[in-house]
C-alpha cells in the first residue's frame, strides 16, 4: 500500500495554494513534509483527507483514486490524520473522544483496536475517565493521536504532531510514532523544521509556498 501524488493543484476560495505537488509515500514508510508556517503542509493533508477539493492532479492510496471520493469514506479506508489544532471535544472523557471516529463511522472491531491503542500508549489508558478539557495541551495530542489510530490502520497523516509540546512529551510522542512505523503504516508527518521528525522517517520531502519538493 502506498500513497502517491501526482501533479496536484489546490485552490482555497479561487486563489492557487498547492502548485503541482507530488509526493510518495512508500508501503509502511514514514516520510516528513517539512515547510514553514503557511507553506501549504495542512492544505495538503486535508486535501488527501478530502476536506478541500483539489483542481487537478491526481491523489492514489493502494491503487484506489482518493480525489474522486468524498471525505467519509477515507475512514473505512483505514486513512485518518491528527489535526494541528487537536480538535477534542471538551466535555467528553478521554475515551469517549477516542471512540468518536467509530461512533461516526461504525467501525467494525472497536474493543480490540481500543486495547492496541492502549497498549501502544499505556498513560492513556490511566486517565481514560478524565474529561479531555482536564488534560495538559502535550496529553491531548496523545489522546488525539490516539483517536486517529482508531480508523488509521492504513495511512496516518500527522499534522504538526509536536507543535507546541513540552519536551517531555515530544519525546514520548516521538516514541509512540516510531512504533507506528514497525506496525507497517504508512504514515506523513508535516512539520515546521525537521528537529522532532528527523530520526522517525525514511524520507522527506519539502513545501515552500504551495510547491514541493524531494528533500
Ligand atoms: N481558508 C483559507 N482561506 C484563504 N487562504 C487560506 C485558507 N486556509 C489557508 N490559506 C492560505 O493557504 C496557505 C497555506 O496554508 P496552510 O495552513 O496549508 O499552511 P501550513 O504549512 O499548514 O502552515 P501552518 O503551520 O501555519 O498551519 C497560506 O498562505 C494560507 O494563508
Amino acid at each position: 500500500m502506498s500513497l502517491d501524488i501526482r501533479n496536484l493543484h489546490v485552490s482555497i476560495e479561487g486563489v492557487p495554494i498547492l502548485h503541482d505537488v507530488s509526493l510518495h509515500v512508500g508501503s509502511g514508510q514514514m516520510v516528513g513534509l517539512i515547510g514553514h508556517n503557511g507553506a501549504g503542509k495542512t492544505t495538503l493533508i486535508r486535501t488527501i483527507m478530502g476536506l478541500l477539493d483539489a483542481d487537478s492532479g491526481s491523489i492514489t492510496f493502494a491503487g484506489q483514486d482518493l480525489r474522486n471520493r468524498p471525505g467519509f469514506t477515507r475512514a473505512a479506508a483505514g486513512i485518518s490524520y491528527l489535526p494541528e489544532d487537536r480538535r477534542l471535544i471538551p466535555a467528553l472523557t478521554v475515551e469517549e473522544n477516542i471512540l468518536l471516529p467509530v461512533w461516526a463511522n461504525k467501525l467494525p472491531d472497536s474493543q480490540r483496536r481500543l486495547e492496541w491503542v492502549y497498549s501502544l500508549i499505556p498513560e492513556i489508558a490511566q486517565f481514560r475517565e478524565r474529561k479531555a478539557m482536564q488534560l495538559s495541551g502535550g496529553q491531548q495530542k496523545l489522546v488525539a493521536l490516539a483517536r486517529a489510530l482508531m480508523p488509521g490502520h492504513t495511512l496516518l497523516l500527522l499534522d504538526e504532531p509536536f507543535e507546541g509540546v513540552a519536551p517531555v512529551l515530544s519525546r514520548r510522542l516521538s516514541e509512540v510514532i516510531a512504533k507506528l512505523g514497525r506496525e507497517g503504516l504508512c504514515v506523513l508527518i508535516s512539520e515546521s523544521d525537521d528537529t522532532h521528525s528527523a530520526d522517525l522517517i525514511d524520507a522527506l520531502f519539502r513545501i515552500e509556498r504551495g510547491s514541493v519538493t524531494a528533500g
